[in-house]
């Protein structure tokens, strides 16, 4: 089998330096929590693919459902020929996620996708132009999800120009804004919205329940439910990211349910699909149904293959109920987590919830981000086979993101090198 370093020289020589990797270690197999390399290696994985292997790599129902589907038929494009797993999919989502409403579902192939097309309803929807988004957050690659982005480097730097009527205002991090109550958080970017752009300009507010990219900055409580009630008033389209924290992650199906939040829209991709590329927008009927026909699509949205993968999905969070996996995940996690904290004066903060958690790094004594001291635990985890991902707009936060169907085993001997590289 050819090695990582032979894979390595070839990739110098056949794929542009922009898509980096943080290990130099070339995949063979994976399943449970566990990566093998194709030099023989073994990696304990505290990243799902960017929380996107909940149901585990290649898990069994996925892999099932992707072979007889794919022997099937592959593509016929379902704005041309449609099938009935687009369909399936679709009421799933409906069903599954926040709120009592009538809802539509509409399916794409990546996040940003998912994102621009929320983005296209809300506008539609309202007539309105603007659209509000936050500090830190994340929300993709493409040239709208850019400006909604809010870190420089790497995602925007030189990109430009970026989508105009994009608004800014101040997260809820309570780290690092003197620990404001989120009523108080909340009231401080609705004024700036009121202030700057006018409610009645505003088709949306976008926000990541807990935030992914940024930093895993978790809101303080009531954040949320007053940006989502100051919406309700506004007729403003409020839209859930729960791209990252979507599908069990945090310990409930969504984040949103956390405080009894009810979405209009919600952007959904990573752990949908088992690995396989889907994304959808799910919603308020009205809002997803206000846009003329044709006025929503893609070549690959909802791909069959990818459709039968979700389902499969589906099925394995509902029958191993992988949201109190991820419960159990956090309350063994963070306990590990808060030891280390209390050790180690680089730790300010411990944060997350059910399998999405992270520690922030700092100079010891300060708010100062240390992203030297990040940088060096993660290779330490990296040079032991803990493969760890960093986040966060100062470069300063170590994330957890482990396959929801981790083991016992496998998730002690990651938090025992995790323990040893902070050492
Ligand atoms: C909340 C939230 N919204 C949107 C997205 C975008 O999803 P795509 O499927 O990567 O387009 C993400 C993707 N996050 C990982 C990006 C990794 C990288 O590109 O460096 C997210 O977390």
């Amino acid at each position: 089998m050819t090695s990582s370093d032979e894979l390595h020289k070839r990739r110098g020589a056949a794929v542009a330096r922009g898509v980096g990797s943080v290990i130099p270690s070339y995949v063979d197999r994976a399943s449970g929590g566990t990566i093998v390399d194709v030099d023989g290696r073994e990696w304990i994985d505290f990243a799902a693919g960017i929380a996107v292997a909940n149901v585990g790599n290649s898990a069994p129902r996925v892999v099932a459902a992707v072979r007889e589907q794919v022997e099937r038929f592959t593509h016929t494009c379902f704005m041309v020929a449609p099938y009935e797993s687009y369909v399936a999919v679709c009421e799933r989502l409906n069903a599954l996620t926040p709120g009592g409403f009538e809802k539509r579902s509409a399916l794409f192939n990546s996040g940003a996708e998912a994102v621009e097309n929320a983005v296209k309803i809300a506008r539609h929807a309202t007539g309105r132009p603007a659209v509000v988004v936050f500090d830190h957050a994340y929300h993709g690659r493409t040239n709208l999800t850019m400006a909604l982005t809010a870190k420089n480097m790497p995602y925007k730097h030189r990109f430009g120009p970026f989508a105009g009527e994009i608004y800014r205002v101040p997260m809820s991090y309570p780290l690092r804004d003197g620990g404001l109550d989120g009523a108080t958080a909340a009231a401080r970017a609705i004024e700036m919205v009121e202030k700057q752009v006018g409610a009645e300009n505003v088709a949306a507010l976008l926000i990541e329940p807990i935030q992914g990219e940024g930093g895993f900055v978790v809101p303080a409580e009531g954040f949320l439910p007053a940006l989502r009630e100051w919406a309700t008033a506004a007729g403003v389209v409020f839209v859930a990211d729960e791209i990252q924290t979507g599908f069990c992650r945090t310990g409930d199906w969504f984040a949103c349910e956390h405080e009894g939040v009810e979405p209009d829209l919600v952007t959904l991709a990573k752990g949908i699909a088992g690995g396989l590329p889907l994304a959808a927008v799910t919603g308020r009927a009205e809002l997803m149904d206000a846009v003329h026909v044709g006025g929503l699509g893609g070549t690959y949205g909802g791909n069959p293959v990818a459709c039968a993968a979700a389902l499969a999905s589906i099925d394995t969070m509902q029958e191993l109920d992988l949201a109190a996996a991820a419960r159990r995940i956090g309350s063994v996690l963070g306990p590990r987590l808060h030891a280390i904290a209390d050790r180690d004066p680089r730790v300010a903060e411990v944060r997350g919830r059910g399998a999405m958690l992270a520690v922030e790094l700092v100079r010891p004594g300060t708010l100062t981000p240390d992203p030297a001291a990040t940088a060096a635990v993660s290779a330490a985890c990296h040079a032991a086979g803990l493969l760890t991902l960093t986040c966060g707009t100062y470069g300063n936060v170590i994330r957890f993101l482990p396959p929801l169907v981790i083991s016992d085993a496998e998730l002690a001997r990651g938090l025992d090198i995790l323990d040893a590289a902070f050492a």
